[in-house]
């Protein structure tokens, strides 16, 4: 076993990461562990240890690291694990996989994996982006783009409400045009998901499972600043999916394009639209509960 560390988010992280790792040394396996240094680092790292045939990587961070090390492992037999060290931890949540460090290295020893069915997404300059959770395209990317990342370590997961007020004025909802299996939608936002929460334990897309084939495509049609407050109150209600202009598609290839419309995948920038999204071409083994 390979434990992959991002060690961006300081010294609580580091803590939890010596909690689990005394429960995995404790039951007689001796992992080793990497430290990232830099973004994408993790990809390297995780493509490195599949290839000379690591039983399971395991990705001790937020989203983004588990996405990252979900790409180096891609087409590989390696299972990916999960301790989730991260702001929001969407994925963990989604699946069940305890936030406690010791319990989730118990989930780690016990080995017991499922099918992990992740999206990627292709830019125009051949580029592709493997994702687990979602890919957003228009106001909430624009959140996570603009996100100064001093405030994310300061403040944890309230930076996100803070980076949202200040976005609301500004963003000018320019219009992606999404197309599902063909059918063509104009929206003001899109968040194209496998997973049924959204940053953290909210309510987006019921019946969605990053375990299941195939995505759920959540349109929001209200442009502007008071749709977007709207949708910002309903989400920790539970009631983003009930909405007056939400929508929530099911499809298994979804295009989206527009004028300079920021992208964000698994809580990270994600570059501009126009951006094509599939299922990876084979699924992936993932440690669970
Ligand atoms: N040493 C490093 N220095 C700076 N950034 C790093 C380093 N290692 C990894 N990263 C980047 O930090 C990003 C965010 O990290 P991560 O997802 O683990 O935490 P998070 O954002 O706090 O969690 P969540 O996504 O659950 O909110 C990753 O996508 C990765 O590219």
């Amino acid at each position: 076993m390979l434990i992959v560390f991002n060690p961006a988010a300081g010294a609580r992280r580091r803590r939890r990461l010596f909690a689990a790792l005394d429960l995995i040394r404790g039951i007689g396996q001796r992992p080793e562990v990497a430290e990232t240094s830099h973004r994408g680092h993790a990809t390297e790292l995780a493509r490195q240890a599949a290839e000379e045939g690591v039983r399971v990587v395991v990705a001790a961070g937020g989203d983004g690291t588990i996405a990252e090390v979900a790409a180096g492992l891609a087409g590989s037999d390696t299972a990916l694990g999960v301790l989730p060290l991260g702001t929001a931890n969407v994925l963990a949540l989604e699946l069940g996989i305890p936030r406690a460090p010791a319990q989730a290295a118990a989930v780690l020893a016990m080995g017991r994996t499922a099918l992990l069915h992740p999206g990627i997404a292709q830019y125009p300059d051949g580029q592709e982006l493997l994702f687990v959770q979602m890919l957003g395209a228009g106001f909430d990317a624009a959140v996570v783009h603009h996100l100064p990342g001093g405030l994310k370590r300061a403040i944890g997961k309230g930076a996100y409400v803070l980076q949202t007020m200040r976005e609301m004025p500004r963003y000018r909802f320019a219009p992606i045009r999404v197309s599902i299996d063909g059918r063509v939608e104009d929206v003001a936002s899109v968040i194209v998901t496998k997973g049924r929460l959204y940053a953290g334990r909210f309510l987006l897309a019921p019946g969605a499972d990053p375990r299941a084939e195939g995505f759920h495509v959540a349109l929001f049609r209200e442009a502007g600043m008071l749709a977007a407050m709207r949708y910002g109150a309903a989400l920790p209600l539970g009631l983003l999916p009930r909405m007056r202009g939400v929508e929530i598609l099911r499809g298994g290839s979804v295009q989206l394009r527009g004028e300079a419309i920021p992208a964000q995948a698994d809580g990270d920038a994600a570059g501009f639209l126009p951006s094509a999204i599939a299922p990876a071409p084979r699924p992936m083994r993932i440690v669970l509960p």
